[in-house]
């Protein structure tokens, strides 16, 4: 068996990432954690470990065996160079060779009362990885320009007089924006001329009242032993635009987050199932699996959480809420079947989210599994196999028969080493919604996922525009617990209201604050909601195109059958205007789903219904989310529609506005009236002046006028929710029970 760069890290006790760069520094040609291990390398780096272990070895050893270290030493140099960039800025710099490494020596200079210039002359170290060689003789260059006395205490132990000591030793300080000298001295509890003195050394003359930048407070601050925090200004009530700023000592790694996409029957919820099932049932005696949009499996003692939708919409609608939670997707590919369109929706998506791909071939138990070609194809789409010189990992499955399930799991704690993903569990926690619903009984339930800090029972906490108290915590076995970690999913109740799946959730200290803040949240949603929208609409398509914003139309088709789909795909992506396109992203036959709704939102798209009808659910959600669907029977008219919209030309006058829907019921036959729908009015009212249509499974069967409208024997003018009527309509009695009768009228759009 041929042994792998993260098995032979493994081996050496130490990680992937740090075993490539060691190969790579004993000049292997090596690409990533799959590189195949060839005995050569395997006698070099034993030697190379031999002699680190007996002191031979010093050069590269920092690489490997202090990855931290090298990497401060990495962000230090990026300082210095950015300190060396600065020139020019406000402040006035006479030397700029000082970097960071100089100012922790400045400590032991004294600038007023040394006589000699480079006298004596500071130890530098020229075999320091620090320094390459243009640093260390810019080193002794800023050493010489400066007076040294060696004999003398540190600056701030030499002038007890002049200090102003404060009650508490200062550990940190924070600031908003910018400090100027006075307010930096103040803060540090200091004399401003001690700070001013300070700065000169590093080449910067400031007064009192001057402000000064970042790198130089922190280079101040550092010398007092004190930590800066900067503190962005945002409204505490858009939490979602504050960044995380955990000191790295507090991180601890947290389990990778694994959605799971594929194309329709490729073996998704087989697969979910199946990983489920081989390590929970099997690990924990009579552990009932709680459907909570989440779940957690423990292989080699490590953890993995699996978001539990499988398809795109859990993934889409979290990115069209600007949610990033999963780090690893599994593209799940039918060995039988192959690449299929929603595989490459699948690809792009994780492309645009910057999320590596795992691919697992499943139905690899069936005779005319087709591994290889699987590779082919998706290799064309950019996931070339690690064993074809790539780097994507491609891991056989059959998650029928629960084969291949350890290797794909292990596989993902690979991916995930390479990321090192870490988290801060001592912290508020903070995350995002996964699922949420009504319950009768409990209320808003919401399964979350912590993404940082430590969720607990009893915490006040803000989702989306939701907030309350943390009242019980169940975890994706159905037990109650007390508090989650981060990558932990855990349903909750307690929240005021039903969030929305890729709502932020942040906890706060106090109740009161959680309540004022969900509440802003609430208003200022309420507000935007009225205000305009950024989604592209036909209307606003000219303006769009015109500022430069839109390149391409995104459309989504869904139509009564497949010959009218194609159609319209082939008539539209035959447009072009003025070097604007329309671009497919997703096409289908059937009434318009909330998950059409979704992809459309994400991706920025219309939607364009030929002979067929949004389900209730899709409405609703395309108009929360903005989003523009276009209905229409006649191909053409989709065509000039869109022709006109991308010149601008779209003539919004008249709008079609649903008045309601009404559910036949049962059908009649009256001699002299014809045929007439006992309808239910499930949604508006159904207006006896108005259009109707009638739909059945989603797709229009007829248009037309409505003829009668009826409430008992009584001719009605309209007929609300909740009652019953009779409805026939002109031309028309092939009514069916269950058939919708959409009513409809036309109105002047206001400019
Ligand atoms: N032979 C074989 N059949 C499989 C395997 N995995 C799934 N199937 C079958 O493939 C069909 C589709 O599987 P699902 O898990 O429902 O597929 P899906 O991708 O979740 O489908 P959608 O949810 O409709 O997108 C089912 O009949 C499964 O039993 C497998 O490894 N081998």
């Amino acid at each position: 068996m041929k042994l792998r760069v993260y098995e032979f890290a493994k081996k050496h006790n130490i990680l992937s990432k740090e075993m490539v760069n060691l190969l790579k520094k004993l000049n292997f040609n090596v690409s990533n954690h799959m590189s195949v291990i060839t005995d050569e390398m395997v006698q070099k780096v034993d030697k190379y470990f031999h002699e680190l272990k007996h002191g031979k070895t010093k050069e590269t050893s920092s690489s490997t065996t202090s990855n931290h270290e090298s990497h401060i030493s990495e962000l230090k140099q990026k300082k210095d160079i950015k300190n060396k960039d600065k020139e020019g800025s406000k402040q006035v710099k006479i030397d700029d060779h000082i970097d960071v490494k100089e100012v922790n020596k400045v400590k032991e200079v004294n600038f007023e009362e040394s006589e000699s210039i480079g006298k004596t002359k500071k130890k530098s170290k020229p075999n320091n990885k620090r320094f390459d060689d243009n640093k260390v003789s810019d080193h002794r260059d800023a050493t010489s320009k400066i007076k040294v006395n060696k004999k003398r205490p540190s600056s701030n132990q030499k002038q007890p007089q002049q200090i102003k000591q404060t009650d508490k030793p200062i550990k940190n300080i924070v600031y908003t924006g910018s400090l100027t000298v006075g307010e930096l001295a103040k803060k540090l509890g200091k004399e401003p001329s001690e700070i001013i003195k300070k700065l000169l050394f590093l080449g910067i003359m400031a007064t009192i009242n001057q402000e000064i930048e970042l790198e130089a407070i922190q280079l101040i601050a550092e010398e007092y032993g004190v930590k800066v925090e900067e503190k962005i200004e945002i409204d505490e009530d858009q939490f979602e635009l504050i960044e995380d700023h955990d000191d790295p000592a507090d991180l601890t790694v947290r389990p990778p987050v694994v959605t799971i996409m594929g194309h329709v029957d490729h073996g998704k919820t087989t697969l979910l199932d199946a990983i489920r099932k081989s390590k929970i049932v099997a690990g924990e005696a009579g552990g009932i699996t709680q459907h909570i949009g989440a779940y957690q499996v423990v292989i080699n003692d490590k953890k993995i959480t699996f978001l539990d939708t499988p398809g795109h919409a859990a993934f889409t609608s979290m990115r069209a809420r600007g949610a990033k939670v999963t780090d690893i997707t599994i593209l799940v590919v039918a060995a039988d079947d192959g690449m299929m369109p929603q595989t490459i929706e699948a690809i792009n998506h994780a492309k645009a989210a910057n999320v590596p791909i795992i691919v697992a071939v499943n139905k690899m138990d069936k005779p005319e599994a087709n591994p290889d070609r699987v590779k082919q194809q998706l290799a064309e789409h950019g996931l070339l196999p690690e064993e074809w010189g790539g780097d994507t990992i491609y891991v056989p499955v059959s998650a029928l028969k629960q084969e291949g399930l350890d290797e794909l799991l292990e596989m993902i704690l690979l991916v995930a080493e390479v990321q090192e993903l870490k988290a801060n569990p001592n912290r508020l926690a903070k995350g995002t919604i996964i699922e949420s619903q009504l319950d009768k009984g409990r209320g808003a339930v919401a399964t979350v996922l912590v993404q940082n800090g430590t969720l607990r029972v009893g915490d006040p906490i803000v989702a989306g525009a939701t907030y309350g108290k943390v009242r019980a915590m169940v975890n994706d076995r159905g037990k109650r617990i007390k508090e989650a970690g981060p990558s932990t999913p855990v349903e909750i109740t307690g929240l005021n209201e039903v969030p929305h799946a890729g709502d932020p959730f942040v906890v706060f200290e106090e109740e009161r604050k959680a309540r004022v803040i969900g509440e802003k949240r609430a208003l200022k949603l309420r507000q935007s909601e009225l205000n305009a929208t950024s989604k592209v609409t036909l209307d606003d398509l000219y303006k769009q195109i015109q500022e430069g914003e839109i390149k391409e139309l995104n459309v989504i088709i869904k139509g009564d059958v497949q010959g009218s789909v194609e159609a319209l795909q082939g008539s539209l992506e035959k447009i072009d205007i003025e070097g604007v396109r329309v671009k497919i992203i997703h096409k289908g036959v059937g009434a318009i789903t909330e998950t059409d709704v979704t992809l459309a939102s994400a991706s920025n798209a219309i939607i364009i219904g030929f002979n067929v009808r949004p389900e209730p659910q899709a409405r609703t959600s395309a108009e929360r989310e903005k989003v523009d669907i276009r209905l229409h029977r006649i191909i053409y008219n989709v065509i000039d529609e869109i022709k006109a919209a991308l010149q601008g030309m779209l003539d919004p006058e008249y709008r079609e506005v649903i008045t309601g829907h009404a559910e036949i019921r049962q059908v009649f036959k009256a001699s002299n009236i014809g045929t007439i729908a006992g309808s239910y009015v499930t949604e508006g009212k159904i207006i006896r002046t108005a259009q109707a249509r009638v739909i059945r499974d989603g797709i229009v069967i007829f248009e037309g006028n409505i003829d009668s409208l009826k409430r008992f024997k009584d001719d009605a003018k309209e007929v609300a929710q909740g009652y019953e009527c009779g409805i026939t309509i002109q031309n028309f009695s092939d009514f069916k029970e269950g058939d919708i009768i959409e009513s409809f009228v036309m109105e002047t759009v206001k400019k």
